[in-house]
């Protein structure tokens, strides 16, 4: 038995309800009757609990109860069907099973037979009404809420509809609303009178019961990314612009990022080969002894006053256009491209770049057993040392080298100029990690001094590149903002025409949290083809660049590439972003009136 005690409802100053006090049976056929305006459809939807601001109370057995649909199934047929456009007829009669786990058996398909396959904007009045007969009765409901059904059909359909809900008030209850007098008397049970937003009779049931079925609400939550992709369906237009605006904000940001990634990584390496890699520099004053460590593979000593002036086949004399000049800060290679490793002193390697250029017209390998001099500088005396290319390795520097034994160069320049030379510069060839390697060497041997190589250039390097990609990112921030800022907007209008559709969903079952996940859905599906979008765009534009525009701007191999890490971060901030920008939606759903709504 449902009860509703003082029922007061008012819009402003008008009073709309005032003190309704009536009871229904479990079942039958049960009709509110009354003038227009005078109250019906408002009553109708306290029942329904789809209008939520008034007061007094609706019961269930006795029991108050905010919303009779948590508790029976309630469904709704409405004077002006309320079908959702955008769904095919039988998704608008199953809506129900969107947001209830339990599934019903279709038994009157028969019904809507011939026009079962059309769209909803394709059906004439009286079959759209049998398609909302059908909704509201697919969930085998305890309680049917009929709002005048029967305004706008003719008189063969109307009769249609009325059988037909007489046949179900056997097993339901039917609360029918009309200001149809002749009508409702004669397929009513009871009948309550309405006048100026009060009940003017009453009525006594004498039938039991039955008692209160449990609801269960259950998320489907394929059912609801269902509903939210069909929502898009009707609105492609808007869709695709939304995912436009998005993509391009997210495609312009991706590539000032991944601009700059790429910048960064090619300076940082075009400092590692200018720059010997993996060096640590040292300065040992007082001829000290470094203490033997694991991690060193290879020192190398500059000598006080002593200057390679190049490599040259004469080894008469020196002549400056005939030699090639060689970097001194010579390191050691095993990465043996050509030839052998150095067994002897007087043995060399030579870089790869460094040898192509020896060669000239020739094969490099050529080169393996020729016989080269170094020419060296101390004071005013030049004088030439022989060496052999054993070797030539894979290494192609930015300057031009040679790699000799250990100790070696030290070695020959004594031989040349005598003992007395001195040696407090050099560097170090390490392998691992450079700041662990130069703690640990200035803890063994702490009266010489290291410094890591090219570490303050890349370090003030990284600093200048991270300002200009801030600079950056405030400009494709403002790129995102904006765009955010256009599809919060229309996600708002998006919002917007879809109330209905939103108010006829919460008519059949579906909760506040549902909506916004379907709302949530549709955020994220724009978010999802925007990125899929921008990515496709970004890898094409990276492309083109590599292949075609860089090439012809700079001579080296600079080629830009996305860092997956940074991909991942953009998309993250940009659905943070979105959401936020939606977050006017979200509002706007978590404040409509769904009776309000209806009525539009
Ligand atoms: N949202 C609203 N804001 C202000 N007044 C409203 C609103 N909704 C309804 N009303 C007023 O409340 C009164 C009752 O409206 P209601 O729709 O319940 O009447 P009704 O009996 O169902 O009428 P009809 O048979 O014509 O549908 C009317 O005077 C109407 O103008």
């Amino acid at each position: 038995m449902i009860t509703l005690k003082h029922i007061n409802k008012r819009y402003l100053h008008q009073r709309v309800l005032i003190d309704v006090n009536m009871s229904f049976p479990s079942k039958g056929f049960v009709s509110i009757v009354g003038p227009s305006g005078c109250g019906k459809s408002t009553l109708l939807n306290v029942i329904g609990g789809i209008d939520r601001e008034y007061h007094g109370q609706v019961c269930l057995h006795g029991q108050v109860v905010k919303d009779l649909s948590k508790k029976l199934r309630v469904t709704m047929i409405f004077q002006s069907y309320h079908l959702i456009h955008y769904l095919s007829n039988r998704h608008n009669i199953h809506l129900y099973d969107d947001f209830h786990p339990t599934r019903f058996t279709d038994y009157h398909q028969n019904l809507i037979q011939q026009f079962y396959k059309l769209p909803v904007s394709k059906l004439s009045l009286g079959q759209r009404q049998r398609v909302a007969i059908l909704r509201a009765l697919y969930p085998e409901p305890d309680v049917i809420l009929c709002d005048e059904p029967t305004a706008s059909l003719d008189e063969a359909n109307k009769v249609m509809v009325m059988r037909f809900l007489k046949e179900l008030s056997q097993n339901a209850l039917v609360i029918f609303v009309s200001h149809d007098h002749k009508l409702v008397e004669e397929y009513s049970d009871y009948i309550y009178t309405m006048e100026d937003g009060e009940i003017t009779n009453t009525i006594q049931y004498d039938k039991v019961d039955k008692a209160i079925v449990k609801l269960d609400h259950h998320f489907h939550p394929f059912a609801i990314f269902k509903l939210a992709l069909l929502g898009f369906k009707c609105q492609k237009k808007r869709f695709l612009q939304m995912c436009f605006y998005l993509s391009l904000a997210l495609v312009s940001i991706m590539l000032v990022f991944t601009l700059s990634f790429s910048l960064r990584h090619a300076i940082i390496d075009y400092i590692e080969s200018v720059l010997p890699k993996s060096t640590i520099s040292f300065q040992n004053i007082n001829d000290i002894k470094m203490t033997k460590n694991s991690s060193i593979q290879h020192v190398f000593h500059y000598v006080d006053g002593v200057e390679l002036l190049g490599l040259s086949e004469n080894r008469e004399r020196y002549m400056k256009n005939e030699a090639l000049f060689i970097n001194d800060e010579t390191g050691y290679t095993n990465k043996i491209h050509y030839g052998r490793l150095i067994k002897e002193n007087h043995e060399i390697i030579l870089p790869y770049n460094t040898a192509r250029k020896l060669a000239g017209n020739q094969h490099v390998e050529k080169l393996l057993g020729k016989h080269f001099y170094a020419y060296y500088k101390y004071r005013n005396l030049v004088k030439g040392v022989e060496m052999k290319v054993v070797g030539i390795s894979q290494e192609r520097l930015s300057y031009d080298a040679f790699y000799q034994a250990k100790d070696a160069n030290l070695m020959h320049m004594k031989a040349l100029f005598g003992d007395q030379l001195q040696t407090k510069l050099g560097i170090l060839y390490y392998k691992g990690d450079g700041k662990k390697v130069l703690k640990t060497l200035q803890k063994q041997n702490p009266r010489i001094q290291f410094k890591l190589v090219g570490e303050k250039t890349k370090q003030n390097m990284n600093k200048t590149i991270d300002r200009i990609e801030f600079i950056l990112f405030l400009f494709a921030l403002i790129a995102i903002m904006s765009s955010c800022f256009i599809i919060g907007e229309m996600m708002y209008l998006f919002v917007e025409s879809h109330m209905k559709d939103y108010a006829i969903e919460y008519a059949y079952g579906a909760r506040r949290i549902q909506l916004f996940k379907q709302l949530f859905y549709s955020i994220m599906l724009v978010i999802g083809v925007s990125s899929l979008l921008s990515i496709g765009a970004l890898q094409g534009l990276l492309v083109s660049m590599n292949h075609i525009v860089l090439p012809k701007l700079f001579e080296s191999s600079f080629h830009v590439t996305i860092p997956i890490s940074l991909l991942v971060m953009t998309l993250l901030g940009a659905i943070i972003l979105v959401l936020i920008s939606a977050l006017a939606s979200f509002i706007r759903m978590s404040r409509f009136n769904v009776a309000e709504v209806m009525k539009q």
